[in-house]
């Protein structure tokens, strides 16, 4: 079986040997130092302590890989990808937060051109295509292109227009970004302010930006690599504003790549981090009157005719969002994986690292031992686990609404938005935090560049702001929760994620039934607690709202936003909880898979409740006692996952090269690693530093001068 570390090794051979690794080439002096003090530092390291760890897994975790990964397939497509990557010196990663942003970004274009290449040579299904992108770990055009540039005309284009246009993306010939947000408006997509003026005349759009705020502002791609863009505007025909519509816009010379007449366009600057988002280009981008043909606009859902009437075709309005709503579910999914690498770093670093505990001189306990680095780091590690299956539903879900929207029917849309908008406003900001938490967890080592975590953490971070601020999506649940609510006086079922409100008189009433630790473990007293204190959030949001609202119910929905916002939360949790439940109630193959999975799923809903006690007092479905007795619980199903998470992180199946992490290496080797990667850093390209004979020499001088007076 193919391991991370070893490929890790092969990897580094190579870029020590590379010609081009001049930037980070030691002089001779250095060289011979450090490796005096590596080979000392790698007699040291004898003992791996992951090998150890590892002999305590009560589980298969070829199995567990599999579970995680979906099928047998996904995991042998994974494996290829990762190592195709990882054996690739194009694709080195190690330097990233050395370069430049110019650097950066040559060197994003580099992998991008060089990963299209390889996806040509080899035949690489979409699949694999996809995953090759993912392994590539590099922010890029490349992302909005294919995820959302692409969609966008899939969606909302005519077959016509997908006819013609997809063709050109799929093979590059153009690249696309998606030109929503613009400097003065992002949240509030109805307040746009671009505008696409029908001129029947010459049987054209004139897109315009009037005003300064009107600019195209954060368009991943936008900046230096599309072509063309989709553009969302406010469309005018007939004196009439009919509110935003999509348009596809060249931008770009497809000859010299200069902007064409009337646009301009560039980065919009630096952002959080070192390397990181930084690799893409963000954009600004203004319109001068710009022609289009009427063609160019996305005419699945409303066309403007040739005498320009508007006409819009007999489907919801919010299909608008289409694109969004394929996002949102892909973020899910991609936040288990952020959630995962972190965890995995933090796992296996906390079981290397060692601290206190010996008076005697013998061995120090590994900090993975201490109850409270347990108690940090299981939850996140469930957490992990949790996100990836209901990302999985999720997908599910997306693809079964889909082929119901293909078939006219609609009834599933007001689900796909609600849970899209919910799952990734949760997975996200927990994810966010979690990172944080991980690179805490590591000690002072996290807080180096080498650790891997500081660059995750500033890449992962915006996703609580892109595709929609977390705080917006969770008010849109809220208020499709407020609707539920309110339609369950006139005896309306709700469906889907939102059935469990049908059975408001018992949800209100009941207790639960817990009277020792263990029970918390059945699985039904979990569901009930968690069901209970979502509907009953609720339900206390519209009465309060009701009983606030002499005034309109706008204005209690705005006065009740803050506890709207954890009643969303509690019923996304709901959801989740709900998903890894019935995920454990399949049939799950291999040894000790199921019990393992079982453990993580109580582990997850337990240390929720623990965290949001308060929610689940207050609406009186548990008592204090009954919180303890979680508490209690919980404790004893850390104490079961311990001997099981480095086999449990291992399982994620992430090479070396795609954890980009000192402290999360395979082999655990972490501290001759460490001392390697601090070479690397440009500074020590020579013993004394660049400015010392300017300002450090002269002041040094100075100091002397001035004590040899005295
Ligand atoms: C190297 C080579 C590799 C090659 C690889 C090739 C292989 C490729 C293979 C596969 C490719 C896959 C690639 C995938 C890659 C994926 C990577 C993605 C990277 C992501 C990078 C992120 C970049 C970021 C992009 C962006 O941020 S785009 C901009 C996003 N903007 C927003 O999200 C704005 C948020 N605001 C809104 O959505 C709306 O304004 C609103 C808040 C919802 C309010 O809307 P409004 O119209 O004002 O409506 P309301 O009055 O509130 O509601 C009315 C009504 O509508 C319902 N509603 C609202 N939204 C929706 C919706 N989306 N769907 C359905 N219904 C909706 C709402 O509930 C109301 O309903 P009712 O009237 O019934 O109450
Ligand atoms: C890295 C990155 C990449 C991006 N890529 C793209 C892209 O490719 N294409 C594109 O079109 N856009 C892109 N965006 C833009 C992104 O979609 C928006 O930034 C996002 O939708 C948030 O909108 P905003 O910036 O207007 O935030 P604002 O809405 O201004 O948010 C500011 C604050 O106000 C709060 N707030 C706003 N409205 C409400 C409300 N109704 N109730 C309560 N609180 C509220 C928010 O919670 C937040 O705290 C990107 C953004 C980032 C950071």
């Amino acid at each position: 079986m193919w391991r991370g570390g070893s490929n890790t090794r092969t990897c580094k051979r190579r870029f020590f040997s590379s010609p081009t690794r001049s930037r980070h080439h030691r002089p001779p002096y250095i060289c011979r130092l450090h490796s005096r003090g590596s080979q000392h530092l790698k007699a040291m390291a004898e003992v791996d302590h992951l090998a150890a760890e590892r002999a305590t897994a009560r589980f298969d975790v070829e199995e567990m890989k599999v579970a995680w990964a979906g099928s047998r397939h996904a995991v042998h497509v994974a494996d290829r990808m990762a190592r195709l990557v990882a054996s690739d010196p194009v694709f080195r990663k190690d330097n990233r937060t050395m370069l430049s942003r110019k650097e950066l970004f040559k060197d994003t274009l580099r992998k991008a051109a060089h990963a299209w290449k390889r996806i040509v040579e080899l035949r690489l299904t979409e699949e694999e295509a996809d995953l090759l992108r993912q392994y590539v770990d590099q922010p890029g055009y490349v992302d909005l292109h294919w995820g959302m540039f692409v969609p966008a005309i899939k969606g909302q284009g005519t077959e016509e227009q997908q006819h013609k246009w997809l063709p050109l993306a799929y093979k590059f010939q153009i690249i696309g970004c998606y030109a929503q947000t613009e400097l003065g408006h992002g949240s509030n997509v109805q307040g746009l302010e671009t505008t696409a003026t029908f001129d029947p005349k010459t049987d054209e759009f004139v897109i315009h930006s009037p005003t300064l705020t009107s600019s195209k502002w954060w368009p991943g791609g936008l900046g230096k690599a599309s072509t063309h863009a989709v553009v969302y505007a406010r469309l005018i025909t007939e004196g009439k504003d009919y509110g935003i519509h999509g348009f596809i816009v060249q931008l770009r010379s497809l000859e010299d790549h200069s902007p064409l007449p009337g646009v301009t366009l560039g980065d919009i600057g630096g952002k959080f981090g070192s390397g990181a988002y930084n690799s893409m280009d963000n954009g600004v981008l203004r319109f001068d009157h710009v022609r289009i043909p009427r063609d160019q606009m996305l005419m699945r859902l409303s066309q403007v005719t040739r005498e320009g009437k508007y006409v819009h075709s007999n489907v919801p309005k919010q299909l608008l969002y289409g694109t969004m709503v394929y996002v949102r579910q892909s973020i899910v999914a991609d936040a288990s994986k952020a959630l995962s690498r972190a965890v995995c770093i933090a796992v296996r670093y906390s079981a290397v690292r060692k601290q206190f505990g010996s008076q005697d001189g013998g061995p120090e306990t590994q900090v993975l031992n201490y109850k409270t680095q347990q108690s940090r780091l299981f939850p996140l590690l469930a957490s992990a686990y949790a996100f990836r299956f209901v990302g999985d539903w999720l997908n599910w879900l997306y693809t079964d609404v889909t082929q119901k929207l293909e078939a006219k029917d609609f009834s599933t849309l007001q689900e796909a938005h609600a849970c899209t908008a919910g799952l990734k406003a949760v997975t996200t900001s927990v994810t966010a935090d979690a990172i944080e938490e991980c690179r805490k967890l590591c000690g002072g080592h996290g807080y180096l560049n080498s650790s891997g975590l500081p660059e995750l953490f500033a890449v992962y971070v915006p996703a609580c702001t892109y595709e929609g601020d977390n705080v917006v999506l969770l008010l849109q649940v809220a208020r499709i929760l407020m609707k539920t609510v309110s339609q369950l006086a006139s005896g309306k079922q709700p469906v889907g994620t939102m059935a469990y409100m049908g059975k408001v008189q018992y949800l209100m009433q009941c207790k639960s039934a817990v009277s020792s630790a263990e029970d918390w473990l059945n699985p039904d007293a979990i569901q009930e607690a968690f069901e209970a204190r979502a509907l009953r959030m609720a339900v206390n949001c519209a009465q309060n709202i009701s009983q606030a609202a002499s005034q309109e119910e706008a204005a209690g929905f705005y006065e009740r936003s803050p506890d709207l916002l954890e009643a969303a939360v509690a019923h996304i949790q709901l959801i989740i909880v709900t998903k890894f439940i019935e995920k454990v109630h399949q049939e799950i193959p291999g040894h000790g898979v199921k019990e393992q999975l079982q453990a993580l799923c109580n582990v997850y809903a337990l240390y929720i409740l623990h965290k949001h006690l308060g929610d689940f007092l207050a609406t009186g479905c548990i008592t204090p006692r009954q919180g303890a007795l979680a508490n209690e619980q919980l404790g004893k199903l850390y104490a079961q996952v311990r001997p099981n998470a480095v086999a449990l992180v291992d399982a994620f199946n992430y090479t070396d090269h795609y954890l980009g992490s000192v402290l999360g290496r395979y082999d655990g080797d972490v501290y001759p690693a460490l001392y390697e990667e601090a070479w690397k850093d440009p500074l020590n390209e020579t013993v004394v530093p660049e400015g010392y004979h300017e300002y450090l020499r002269p002041l040094i001088k100075q100091q002397q001068l001035k004590l040899s007076r005295l």
